[in-house]
């Protein structure tokens, strides 16, 4: 199900935003449209056959009713009796009730009238018809005359004249009834139909605009805790940009900010600990990368050895040679430490004509042994020419870690202040 629905989302991610919000309106409004407008036909196409059905009733059952109530006056008398009165169109009722008739004979399947209960009513009229026609009229000089025996008789057909209409309206009454029953339970039928395709069209239309949906609210918030742990320094975190839409773009772009970020702080950084003028590591790098020898040697219980190195005389160049030649002189310092020093070992600018070596795994006597060399190394130079100066250097070594950066930078600078005092060009010892 899971692999299914990231399917479906990455299938969506094809798309992009834009077209996914179109496509949500779309699943909604689409559906909708189309089941309202079913809606509103077959609504109207019951309330159109309610009507035509009450209509039909009504003409069906009328003229039956007419002719039943004129026939029960001349049963009682009245008609006959009242010379004055004129008699009802017989006649015209009867072919009214004719015609409806032929007119169903032919549509009554149409019109869903059982044809069985059409059929009955119809056989029924038509046993009735005969005796209807004329009885009225006969009626009317057989009571004038006081035949009482023949009026006896036409009264007895009257009655059963009458007989045979109510079975025809009942015939057609049932007729009408059953297709009434039927119509309701056809409209029960597609009101139930229509409240299910409104039920299934939702649930679809709802599950497919809870996957648009997702497939922008899920990148969103991974975008969010991408950007989250980049602003709280994790540099390694990275959004994900599998998709090829706006946000798959945006994710892009992000990650090559973080990039560029993690490019630009490295250079600041190295910038930061580096001296520009001769390329060693600053106060600030030197000083870490002694912090950094003092941490291991304090879990190996090895030795740090510090050399303080300061350029003898050196405002004498700058002052005699000009200030181009004391950069240059500090440059050559620089190179010469560096070239001495071995691969774990390192050396910075640690002030103005000050140098700073850091030797992890030297005691102090190893250390001592370095500085001598180095200004060994320096003096010969400096004997062929007079812009190279000498170096006097103040050595200091922790034992375990246990003293700190600036006790040991302290102790250096105390030995190198010895050598200082005791002529330059050599190894003060703390
Ligand atoms: N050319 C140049 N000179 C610098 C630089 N930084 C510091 N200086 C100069 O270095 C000189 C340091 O002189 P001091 O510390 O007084 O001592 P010194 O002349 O070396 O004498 P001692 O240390 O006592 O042997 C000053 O004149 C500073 O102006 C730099 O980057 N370039």
């Amino acid at each position: 199900m899971k692999r299914t629905l990231c399917k479906v989302e990455s299938l969506l991610r094809r798309l992009s935003v834009g077209k996914r919000l179109a496509l949500a309106v779309a699943v909604l409004v689409v559906p909708m449209t189309v089941l309202i407008v079913v809606s509103v036909l077959v609504l109207e196409r019951q309330e159109a056959r309610l009507h035509r059905s009450v209509e039909e009733a009504v003409t069906l059952l009328v003229p039956l009713a007419t002719l039943e109530y004129d026939l029960q006056r001349a049963l009682t008398d009245v008609l006959a009796a009242e010379t004055g009165e004129s008699v009802p169109d017989y006649g015209g009722l009867t072919g009214a009730i004719d015609r409806l008739f032929s007119q169903l004979a032919g549509t009554a399947s149409d019109r869903d009238l059982p044809p069985q209960s059409v059929a009955r009513a119809r056989s029924a009229w038509q046993s009735a018809r005969p005796a209807i026609e004329g009885l009225v009229e006969q009626a009317r000089p057989l009571h004038l005359a006081g035949d009482t025996p023949g009026f006896a008789s036409v009264r007895r057909r009257l009655a059963s004249a009458i007989g045979d209409l109510q079975q025809v309206q009942t015939h057609l009454s049932t007729a009408i009834k059953r297709r009434a029953a039927r119509a309701v339970q056809t409209q029960q039928r597609q009101l139930e139909w229509l409240v299910g395709a409104w039920g299934v069209t939702l649930l679809i239309a709802t599950a497919g605009l809870v996957l648009i949906v997702h497939s922008i609210v899920r990148p969103v918030r991974a975008l969010g805790r991408t950007v989250q742990r980049l602003g709280a320094g994790d540099l390694t975190a990275r959004a994900d940009t599998d998709a090829g839409d706006e946000l798959g773009a945006v994710a892009g772009y992000l990650n090559a900010m973080a990039r560029h970020f993690v490019a630009w702080k490295r250079v600041t950084e190295d910038a930061a600990n580096q001296d520009a003028l001769t390329g060693l590591p600053n106060r600030r790098g030197i000083l870490a990368a002694l912090e950094a020898a003092l941490a291991a040697s304090a879990a190996t219980q090895g030795s740090v050895g510090v050399l303080m190195i300061d350029v003898d005389r050196f405002k004498t160049i700058n002052d005699q040679y000009g200030h181009a030649a004391g950069d240059q002189a500090l440059n050559w310092v620089a190179q010469v430490l560096s070239s001495q020093l071995r691969g774990d070992d390192q050396v910075g600018r640690y002030a103005g004509d000050e140098f700073l070596a850091v030797l992890p795994g030297a005691g102090h006597e190893e250390a001592r042994q370095i500085a001598e060399r180095l200004c060994e190394r320096v003096i010969q130079s400096a004997r062929s020419d007079p812009r190279r100066p000498t170096l006097t250097l103040g050595v200091a070594a922790s034992r375990g870690g246990e003293a700190s950066a600036e006790a040991l930078i302290a102790a250096a600078d105390r030995a190198l202040y010895r050598g200082k005092q005791a002529g330059r060009g050599r190894v003060g010892i703390g």
